[in-house]
């Protein structure tokens, strides 16, 4: 897999629909390129899942991206939430086809799919709100009100211990990806200045920490959830990447969770928004 890591000088409001998809696309490869990350896949093994791998995961990231372009369109031509849902829901379809029926991307279709058309919308206003703010303003109620399939496991998760899961995460407009994501990337590039996949991993780890995460609650109940959040803060708490042997640790807590089928998708899916949120800052 070859992940071009060269960001473009582009100014944010400035990227046309095709370039914002291309760019949604390559924050996909990237949380795929970036290990250890605790359960999950990536380039280097399959953590906690049995159906999928780094291969797949990048072929729907590059199926995926006609759609976000589409709805980076749908969002500068103003659209509501009903024909953003279209799309989401024919990227699912689009997703599910290519992979044989794995969900590789559900999670990362709603969030950076709405983020996509944020950044249409925020472009064709000329405003420099951020794009979580939008989401929130321009779709927030009908995200909440909207359709929800009561066998999903976010809605599971909903019923039996309260969490707000995907929705509720976009409906506040993110604030995963801007309270905890966004000033744990940048504090990262302090602690490990030349190296942007430590920057990535120690990002997850603070995101595994801090979100309540509806992937580990299905998996792993409570229990499971605790015990990642807990295996996270106590990497974060040795250092995490600032420190020496830091690899070794994280691969530690990798195996943990693998050898619990625990894995933190929700914070995957964040990782890759906050990638993207980070390129057309502010
Ligand atoms: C809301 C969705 C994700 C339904 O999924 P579900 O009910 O299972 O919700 P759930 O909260 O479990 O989230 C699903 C996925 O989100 C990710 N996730 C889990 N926890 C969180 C969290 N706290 N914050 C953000 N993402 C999370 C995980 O990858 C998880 O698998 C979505 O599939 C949906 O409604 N699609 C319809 C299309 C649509 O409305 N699209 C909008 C435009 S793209
Ligand atoms: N690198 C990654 N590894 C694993 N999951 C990821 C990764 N990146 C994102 N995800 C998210 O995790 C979700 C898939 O998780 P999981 O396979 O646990 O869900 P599921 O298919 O709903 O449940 P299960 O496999 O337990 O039946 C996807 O919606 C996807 O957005």
């Amino acid at each position: 897999m070859n992940v071009a890591l060269r960001w473009q000088s582009t100014p944010a409001n400035a990227l046309d629909a095709e370039q914002l998809g291309d760019l949604a696309s390559l924050c996909l490869k990237l949380e795929v390129e970036t290990h250890p990350k605790p359960g999950l896949v990536s380039h280097v093994d399959n953590g906690a899942h049995s159906d999928m791998d780094a291969e797949l995961l990048c072929r729907s990231a590059d199926t995926l991206r006609p759609f976000l372009r589409d709805l980076a369109l749908a969002g500068a031509e103003g659209a509501g939430m009903s024909r953003l849902r279209a799309i989401g829901v024919a990227a699912e379809r689009a997703m599910l086809a290519e992979t044989g029926g794995v969900n590789t991307h559900r999670g990362a279709i709603f969030g950076l799919g709405l983020l996509c058309a944020a950044a249409g919308y925020r472009g064709a206003l000329g405003i420099r709100k951020s794009l979580g703010d939008l989401v929130s303003r321009r779709w927030g109620e009908d995200i909440l009100s909207g359709p929800i399939s009561l066998r999903s496991h976010g809605a599971m998760a909903s019923r039996r211990y309260g969490a707000g899961g995907a929705r509720a995460e976009a409906a506040c407009g993110f604030p995963s990806v801007y309270e905890i994501a966004l000033p744990a990337l940048r504090a990262a590039r302090k602690l490990a200045p030349c190296d942007e996949e430590a920057v990535r991993v120690q990002t997850c780890m603070t995101l595994i920490a801090d979100v309540t995460d509806t992937n580990l609650l299905h998996r792993g109940g409570e229990e499971g959830l605790h015990f990642a959040q807990a295996g996270a803060s106590a990497f974060l708490a040795a250092g995490g990447v600032g420190r020496r042997g830091w690899r070794e640790r994280a691969i530690d807590i990798h195996h943990a969770f693998v050898a619990r089928n625990l894995s933190p998708g929700g914070s995957a899916d964040l990782l890759a928004m906050a990638l993207f949120v980070d390129r057309l800052a502010p």
